[in-house]
């Protein structure tokens, strides 16, 4: 028995980087199929190798986590390219993105991008928005070149044993930022790119490129954020500057919206919290009550897809 990680998948085979380093082509057990498990990329998985050297994979061990698009297993980390400009900057956008992630108990990073084309007032309000992400625990890389090498250096020190996913508004200079970490990837970018957005609607395929002792993702996670996978409660926990405070509210039900003694909102009026995390927090919150019945479907599909991959 070996083990490896399945990093691409093609006509039915399933290609198994071993933790020796090589790629194994493999098949899954027909079992899988009677269960309805599918490998997904990104799968840790236990197979045998027979004697013409083909493998097949004999199970699967529990996901992290698991995206539909693209389908992938196990992701740890996210870099959410954020432009300053053209796109313009998005406080909201940018705080759905954090909050997905943080459901999903994938790390965040915030790669700010276009600093080139700021002006000096600019710069200072994105480098206080930079500190304030940054102050909550989060990686920010804000740089007056975006693609300064040591923002690279930092950002591919970061991929070590690490699956990472790269996401980020149509334009925010995703395939721009990966080519700058391996120009042999050359994808196509610009108003027109289709490398690394080959439509929405179509199933995309994934692989991942094996970079820094670590695995990228050559296809962008999360195409839409419209969506929230999750109830109030979680939420309020996945505001993680919030959950510092939330310890001295009154209430621990307490959802920081209208209640007495509320910490957060105390927080938030001392000047220790973004306003416009708040005001986000509040909209999502809106959202999430509007959708309410459409979350209880997903969460119970989500559940049981839990339970079978076990
Ligand atoms: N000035 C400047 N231009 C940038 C920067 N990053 C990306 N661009 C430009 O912005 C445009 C969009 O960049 P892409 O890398 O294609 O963006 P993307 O996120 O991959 O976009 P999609 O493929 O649509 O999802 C391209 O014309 C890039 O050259 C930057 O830091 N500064
Ligand atoms: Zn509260």
């Amino acid at each position: 028995m070996e083990n490896g990680q399945i990093i691409q998948l093609l006509a039915g085979f399933y290609d198994v980087l071993t933790d020796e380093g090589k790629v194994i082509r493999t098949r899954a057990r027909g079992n899988f199929r009677k269960n309805k498990i599918s490998p997904l990329v990104g799968d840790f998985v236990e197979f045998k190798t027979a004697e013409d050297d083909t493998g097949y994979i004999t199970s699967i061990l529990d996901r992290k986590n698991t995206l539909v698009r693209p389908p992938l297993a196990n992701i740890d980390q996210a870099i959410v390219v954020t432009a300053c400009v053209e796109p313009d900057f998005s406080s909201n956008l940018l705080d759905r993105q954090l909050v997905a992630l943080e459901e999903k108990h994938i790390q965040p990073q915030i790669y700010f991008s276009k600093t080139d084309l700021l002006n000096t007032e600019q710069v200072e309000h994105f480098q206080e928005i930079s500190d304030y992400y940054q102050s909550i625990g989060y990686s920010v890389y804000f740089e007056p070149d975006a693609f300064s090498a040591s923002n690279l250096k930092k950002l591919r020190n970061s991929f070590k044993d690490q699956l990472t996913i790269f996401m980020g508004q149509t334009g925010a200079g995703k395939s721009t930022l990966l080519n700058h970490i391996d120009p042999a990837l050359n994808i196509e970018t610009g108003a027109v790119s289709q490398a690394l957005n080959r439509g929405k609607h179509t199933t995309r395929k994934v692989s991942l490129l094996p970079i820094d002792g670590g695995l990228v993702a050559d296809t962008p996670g999360f195409s839409t954020y419209a969506v929230f996978e999750m109830d109030e409660y979680e939420l309020k926990e996945d505001f993680v500057d919030f959950v510092h405070y939330a310890a001295n509210c009154q209430f621990r039900e307490c959802l920081h919206l209208n209640e007495p003694n509320c910490g957060v909102k105390k927080a938030l009026d001392e000047g220790k919290i973004l306003e416009s995390r708040y005001q986000n927090y509040l909209q999502f919150m809106e959202l999430i009550r509007a959708q309410k019945p459409k979350y209880k479907q997903k969460g119970y599909q989500k559940k049981t897809n839990r339970r079978k991959s076990k």
